[in-house]
């Protein structure tokens, strides 16, 4: 069975700022391969006949610019996707991802309405759920808790970016809060799953291509390989080594 190492919130922080300051990469090449890593998951498990309509959920951070990169994506494949964006960030590299998808006639919601978002829901056929990423931490605020509490009623196939969102990141899913037993069809690790993903059972990819073997050696990380061109690799059964396992 095939190893792979979990990364804590703390060291996953950690990794993402060496890959800035020792690889040398700037937050937009690793936010588009890593967005382009959650396309090829989508279009690995989701085909574009039977789930045209995608809604990407896209919360205040570099999760959520995940999914805008991803959305951009989708599109080029052939899927019609919806982006929801209910506190959008004035930075510069968001509003360009956003100016991209609306050159591309991507619709981009940025103001947040129960009612709206719950139509949104109907008419879409998959989720993907880019709100909150390994600098989450619960309890999730408004209006994230309702927009998740949504996306959980709706029964639709959810797949999440780097983590499921609402669960800690070290520890879990959330027991207690109005999102428990949210459990996401498909989940997808970036750089390296986090321990939370201990407890996920459905399909689960890695993604995010840009680990160096300095990086590797520096945080003792054993990943798989990646095959030919793929920016994904199915991890679904492996066996997770945390910290205190490995
Ligand atoms: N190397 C890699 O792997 C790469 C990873 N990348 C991606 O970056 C992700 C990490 O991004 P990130 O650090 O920007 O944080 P993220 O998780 O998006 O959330 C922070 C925001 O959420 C908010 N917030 C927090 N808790 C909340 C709550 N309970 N309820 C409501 N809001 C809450 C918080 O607000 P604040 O608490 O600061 O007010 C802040 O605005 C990572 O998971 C991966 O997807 C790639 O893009 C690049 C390469
Ligand atoms: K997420």
């Amino acid at each position: 069975m095939m190893s792979v190492s979990c990364v804590s919130a703390a060291i996953a922080a950690a990794i993402d700022a060496d890959l800035m300051f020792i690889g040398a990469f700037s937050i937009d090449q690793l936010m588009e391969l890593a967005g382009l890593s959650v396309s090829q998951a989508v279009f690995r498990e989701y085909p574009v006949k039977t789930h045209t309509n995608v809604l990407v959920c896209c919360g205040p951070g570099n999760n959520g610019g995940d999914g805008l990169v991803a959305a951009r994506h989708l599109w080029q494949y052939g899927y019609k996707p919806v982006v929801y964006y209910p506190k959008p960030t004035p930075k510069d590299l968001y509003q360009r991802l956003c100016q991209q998808l609306r050159d591309l006639n991507v619709p981009v919601y940025t103001k947040h309405e129960d009612s709206d978002f719950r139509h949104l829901l109907t008419s879409s056929s998959l989720v993907v759920d880019a709100l909150f990423g390994f600098s989450f931490k619960g309890p999730l605020r408004a209006p994230f808790d309702s927009i998740l509490e949504a996306i959980i009623g709706s029964k639709l196939p959810v797949l999440s970016v780097d983590a499921p969102s609402s669960w800690d990141i070290d520890k879990g899913p959330d027991h207690e809060g109005p999102c428990k037993g949210f459990m996401p069809s498909v989940l997808i690790s970036l750089t390296a799953p986090k321990p939370c993903s201990l407890f996920f059972r459905n399909k689960h990819y890695l993604g995010g291509r840009f680990v160096s073997k300095a990086l590797l050696n520096k945080y003792h990380l054993v990943l798989p390989p990646y095959p030919g061109m793929d920016q994904i690799v199915d991890i679904t059964g492996s066996k997770l080594e945390t910290e205190e396992s490995a």
